[in-house]
C-alpha cells in the first residue's frame, strides 16, 4: 500500500523518497508519512513556521546530521479546509483571519448530532463556512439512534437545501456506518467536522480495524488518549482513504459581522439603500429589504432566517456582554 506516490500521481506531482505527508502537527514537531510508507517525526528548517504547514500538507524534506530529518518546503496545496476566525479570538494559527484545519482535501464531512440542539442558521453557518471549490461536501447527521430527531433535522435542512446528499447513521447501527463506508472516496482526503460531542471519534473508530488504530497512533509520551484536542490524519484501510478528525468546535455558533456578512450578504447589500441608516428591516417606511421580499426579488424564507439568525447573535452578544459584567 503506497497511497502517498498514487496521490501524488493523480495530482501529477514528482515524488522523491525526499516527500511525504503531514499525519499530525504538535508545536513544533510534525508528523510525517512519508512516500517510503515510514512514519517520522520531523522538525522544520527555521524559516518555516507552524502557521506554513498543516495537516495534509505534501513537504520534502532533508537529511540532516545525526539521522534526523528536517522539512525544508511545503508543495503546492491543492485544496485547504479553514474556517474564519472572529475577531475577538484570532489564534496564532491565523493566516489573514482564517484558520487553515487541513489540506489537500477532497471531501467534508458535516456531522450533526440528533440529540444536540439544531438551528437552520447554525447549520448554515457551517455551510457557508466549509463550502469550497473543488471539495465535496456531505452532511452525515449522527446519532440516528435518535430516530425521531434525526429525521427531524433531515426534513428541516431538506426545506432550505433540497438537493443536498444527507445520510442519517448512528455508530452502534453497524449497518448503517457501513452505509458511511460508501460515501468516502478512493484514495480520497476526507475531513470530519461537527461540534464537540457530535460522534467524530467514535466514527473513526469504528471505521478502523483495531491493528490500525496501533500503527495510526504515534506514542509521544506513553500516556493513553483522548478527545480530540488536535487535527490528525490516519489512513483508514477499509475505506481507502486518509480521515482527518477535527477538534470539535465551539466557536462556529459564536458570530460576528463577518459571519453575518458571508451569511446574508444580499440584504447587507439592500440596506445600503433603506431609507434610514439604523433600518432594523421589519417595519420601517423606505426600507429597501421590505421592498425586496415584496417583490419577490429575495425570498421570504431567507428574510426570515436573517431575522432568525440575527436574533441569535443578538441573545449572544447579551450573554457576552452578561458575562463581562459579572467578571
Ligand atoms: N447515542 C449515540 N451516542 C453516540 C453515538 N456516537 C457517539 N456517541 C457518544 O457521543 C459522545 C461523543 O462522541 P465523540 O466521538 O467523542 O465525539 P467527537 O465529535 O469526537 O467530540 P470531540 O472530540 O469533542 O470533537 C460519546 O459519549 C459517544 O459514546 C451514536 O451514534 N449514538
Ligand atoms: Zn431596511
Amino acid at each position: 500500500m503506497n497511497d502517498i506516490k498514487q496521490y501524488f500521481k493523480m495530482h501529477e506531482i514528482e515524488c522523491t523518497e525526499m516527500n511525504g505527508r503531514i499525519i499530525d502537527k504538535k508545536n513544533y514537531l510534525y508528523t510525517v508519512r512519508t512516500s517510503d510508507g515510514e512514519v517520522v517525526q520531523m522538525k522544520t528548517v527555521n524559516n518555516l513556521s507552524t502557521q506554513d504547514i498543516f495537516v495534509g500538507d505534501f513537504v520534502e524534506f532533508i537529511d540532516y546530521e545525526a539521522g534526523g530529518y528536517l522539512i525544508v518546503k511545503v508543495l503546492p496545496r491543492i485544496s485547504s479546509v479553514s474556517k474564519q476566525t472572529s475577531h475577538a479570538s484570532k489564534s496564532f494559527h491565523t493566516a489573514e483571519g482564517e484558520q487553515i484545519l487541513a489540506a489537500n482535501v477532497d471531501q467534508i464531512f458535516i456531522l450533526i448530532a440528533a440529540d444536540q440542539r439544531f438551528t437552520l442558521p447554525k447549520f448554515e453557518r457551517y455551510v457557508l463556512t466549509f463550502n469550497r471549490k473543488n471539495i465535496s461536501l456531505h452532511v452525515l447527521i449522527s446519532k440516528g439512534d435518535y430516530s425521531d430527531r434525526a429525521e427531524e433535522i433531515r426534513s428541516r435542512i431538506l426545506s432550505v437545501y433540497p438537493d443536498f446528499e444527507i445520510t442519517v447513521f448512528s455508530n452502534f447501527q453497524k449497518s448503517t456506518v457501513e452505509t458511511v463506508k460508501t460515501l468516502f472516496q478512493k484514495d480520497g482526503t476526507a475531513i470530519l467536522i461537527g461540534s464537540s460531542g457530535a460522534g467524530k471519534s467514535t466514527l473513526l473508530n469504528q471505521l478502523l480495524e483495531s491493528d490500525e488504530i496501533l500503527t495510526n497512533e504515534v506514542r509521544r509520551d506513553g500516556k493513553g488518549r483522548h478527545t480530540t484536542t488536535t487535527t490528525r490524519m490516519l489512513y483508514v484501510g477499509s475505506v481507502n482513504a486518509y480521515i482527518i478528525d477535527s477538534p470539535g468546535f465551539k466557536t462556529i455558533s459564536t458570530t460576528n459581522q463577518m459571519d453575518e456578512y458571508v451569511l446574508f450578504g444580499d440584504i447587507k447589500r439592500l440596506a445600503d439603500g433603506c431609507k434610514f441608516n439604523d433600518c432594523t428591516h421589519v417595519h420601517e417606511p423606505g426600507c429597501r429589504v421590505l421592498n425586496a421580499v415584496d417583490t419577490g426579488e429575495i425570498t421570504e424564507a431567507y428574510y426570515k432566517r436573517y431575522l432568525e439568525n440575527r436574533r441569535i447573535v443578538n441573545g449572544q452578544m447579551r450573554h457576552e456582554a452578561r458575562k463581562k459584567r459579572m467578571r
